[in-house]
């Protein structure tokens, strides 16, 4: 068998507000070509966790890896020490310690995690240039400018200058390129014919394409769908599926995505995560889960189709 290819692993991830720990100590790898699920209860720290993942939040607690290598860290310091609620608070500091004997394999553990107290805090633009892409669960489009627009800027965020430089200095080849580019993706989300609208006089179905086109734009690996069946009937959520699947094949994705539509989540989830309170109570494939009693029990019992 192939080796698993690791595009994001999280570990030790808590993110607390306050007293409020919002998610407690979350472990959760996506592997090369994988679509997974993250699932759970209304507030059970999933929206949270992407916050984490895409730079949004930084967490209190815990690294995230992208392609096997550390891009943001971060420990318990300043007032957060004392009011700490999470787990592994001492983890990722000099001042974690090993008790007893220590085996090779705990050594090369602590290696891996103790980095003197060194923090990584990515901007949420580092991260979209490294390759991780989301969208959101209420559309966020720029409102004020056309469908064209909405698409060519995320192009320009991806080139190496900023916006600004970009939009004044970048050669017409450049130029025409990027053109070219949006015109394929809008063409290829049936979005061309509005190139010219504007983001929000789109209906509702064609709003959550242009996020997805924009989320492409920026040419992730990794592509973070959070409730993209959200507001979606029974119908349009049976075409999400095959959606998903043509952009993942397409556009060579990785795909981790929140979702409370349980027949969507089952039908094309290769594996899933579930969060309860903020900590992981399951993980496994979508046949396990749905015979999970303490899923059922926490979350399937009551989900409801929306
Ligand atoms: N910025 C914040 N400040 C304080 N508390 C927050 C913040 N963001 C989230 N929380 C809290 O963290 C917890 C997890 O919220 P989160 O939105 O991540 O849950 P969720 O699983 O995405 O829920 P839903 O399915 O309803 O979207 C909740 O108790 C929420 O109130």
């Amino acid at each position: 068998m192939r080796e698993r290819e690791h595009v994001l692993q999280l570990e030790n991830i808590t993110m607390q507000f306050g007293g409020v720990v919002a998610v407690n100590n979350l472990s959760l790898e996506v592997n090369k070509g994988e679509i997974v699920a993250l699932i759970g209860p209304n507030g059970a720290g999933k929206t949270t966790a992407f916050n984490v993942i895409t730079g949004v939040y930084q967490p209190t607690n815990g690294q995230a890896l992208f392609h096997d290598k550390v891009y943001l860290r971060n420990h318990p310091q300043g007032k957060m020490k004392k009011g700490y609620k999470g787990e592994n608070g001492l983890l990722y500091t000099s001042e974690y310690k090993l008790e007893g004997q220590k085996t090779k394999e705990e050594e090369k553990q602590r290696d891996h995690y103790v980095f003197s107290n060194h923090v990584l805090a990515p901007t949420p633009d580092h991260i979209t240039k490294m390759g991780i892409a989301r969208t959101f669960q209420n559309i966020r489009l720029w409102k004020s400018m056309t469908v064209f627009d909405n698409v060519i800027i995320a192009k320009h965020m991806r080139a190496k200058h900023n916006v600004f430089s970009s939009t004044f200095r970048i050669s017409r080849k450049e130029e025409a390129r990027m053109r070219e580019e949006t015109e394929a993706l809008l063409r290829e989300q049936g979005l061309w014919q509005h190139r010219d609208a504007l983001a929000t006089g789109l209906p509702y179905g064609l709003q959550r394409r242009l996020e997805i086109a924009r989320a492409l734009a920026t040419e992730p690996k990794l592509l973070l769908l959070d409730e993209p069946a959200a507001g979606m009937n029974p119908q349009e959520t049976l075409e999400l599926a095959d959606f998903i699947h043509e952009i993942r094949d397409k556009h060579h994705l990785t795909i981790l995505l929140i979702e409370h539509h349980m027949d969507l989540v089952m039908n094309i989830s290769d594996r899933i995560y579930v969060l309860d309170f903020g900590s992981l109570i399951a993980q496994g494939l979508p046949s396990e889960i749905q015979k999970n009693q303490h899923v059922i029990d926490a979350y399937l019992g009551v989900v409801e189709d929306e």
